[in-house]
């Protein structure tokens, strides 16, 4: 027997590039989509794998409250992204943003936020995004337990999708990568390849990658503090491609630093750490944007 919590009906802020890849997604595997403000927004997606085009129309959302919503702005949007909409008491959050935090304190308190991590990538802008990747992706709560009823249906139609709770280690992973790949990139603006060229930015890149795992050691001791080979692994993986941050400073728009290495520094101020290669670089990244 289906219910209604399994065939979810799911709101949507942040139509970007993101967002419109996990509309496509949830409407494949069944689920309407509407975003949260606004008027309806016809979206292409186009693929680099030789599939056709696909064109998906994201209707006006219905003025009720909301009890599935997914977040994919940049996370220095969120909290206007979220301002004003009626969230249900026990709304279901998927927060799909680099960085961690950018939802606390934005949602009631008995919401059910599920984290994102990706390494699925998509490029462009309204109303045209292009699929560059599709990797895995992980989804999970901060605890550990199974997955909500709607999740196989939703795996079914996405492709390397998988469980994960907790999902802690894997944000932290993700979350490490940008800290170290993302500032360098785009103060520099370098490909994430340039990283493992140059011995400067490779030697800055080894610093940061410590004192990242410094903090994660401080607040779980079991973090196994190897970020420099994980780090490097990523930008081996991705030695051609242009950073979002670097991306968002080569268009002068804010970044997602203050999610990303500031909440690293917020970390380390509560435990009465310095870390001052991250100290450094997030005080350059702000001096650069608007
Ligand atoms: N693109 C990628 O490959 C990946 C992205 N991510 C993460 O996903 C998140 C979303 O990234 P991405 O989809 O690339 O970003 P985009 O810029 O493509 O989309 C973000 C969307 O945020 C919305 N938004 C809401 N409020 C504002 C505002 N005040 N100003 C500007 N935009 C606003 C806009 O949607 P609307 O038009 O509806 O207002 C915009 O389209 C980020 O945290 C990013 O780091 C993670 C992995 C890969
Ligand atoms: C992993 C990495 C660094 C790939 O470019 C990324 O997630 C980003 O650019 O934000």
């Amino acid at each position: 027997m289906t219910s209604h919590h399994d065939t979810p009906a799911w709101h949507l802020t942040g139509a970007g590039n993101m967002g419109t890849l996990a509309a496509f997604y949830l409407r494949a595997a069944g689920f309407p989509v509407a975003l949260a403000r606004g008027d309806g927004r016809r979206k292409t997606l186009t693929f680099e794998d030789g599939r056709a085009p696909r064109t998906l129309d994201i209707p006006a959302a219905p003025a009720t409250p909301i009890r599935h919503l997914v977040v994919a702005c940049k996370a220095p949007w969120s909290a206007a992204a979220l301002e004003g909409l009626s969230l249900a008491p026990d709304v279901t959050v998927l927060r799909l943003q680099n960085g961690l935090g950018s939802l606390d304190g934005l949602l009631p308190a008995g919401a059910d936020l599920i984290e994102v991590v990706t390494t699925s990538a998509v490029k462009g802008r309204h109303p045209e995004h292009r699929v560059v990747a599709e990797n895995d992706t992980w989804m999970g709560r901060a605890t550990a337990g199974p997955a909500p009823a709607w999740f196989p249906a939703l795996a079914a139609a996405w492709p390397g999708l998988e469980w994960a709770a907790p999902i802690r280690p894997r944000q932290w992973r993700k979350l490490v990568a940008n800290a170290v790949i993302n500032p360098l990139t785009g103060l520099h603006d370098v490909p994430n390849g340039r990283l493992l060229d140059d011995p400067d930015l490779a030697a800055r890149a080894a610093r940061l990658a410590d004192e990242a795992d410094t903090l994660l050691r401080a607040l779980d001791p079991a973090w196994p503090g190897d970020s420099r080979a994980q780090v490097a692994a990523v930008m081996r993986a991705t030695a051609g491609n242009t950073s979002s941050m670097r991306a968002d400073m080569q268009r002068g728009a804010v970044t997602e630093i203050e999610a990303i290495n500031g909440w690293l520094l917020r970390q380390a101020d509560a435990l009465g750490l310095d870390l001052p290669a991250h100290r450094a670089i997030v005080a350059a990244v702000r001096a650069r944007q608007p």
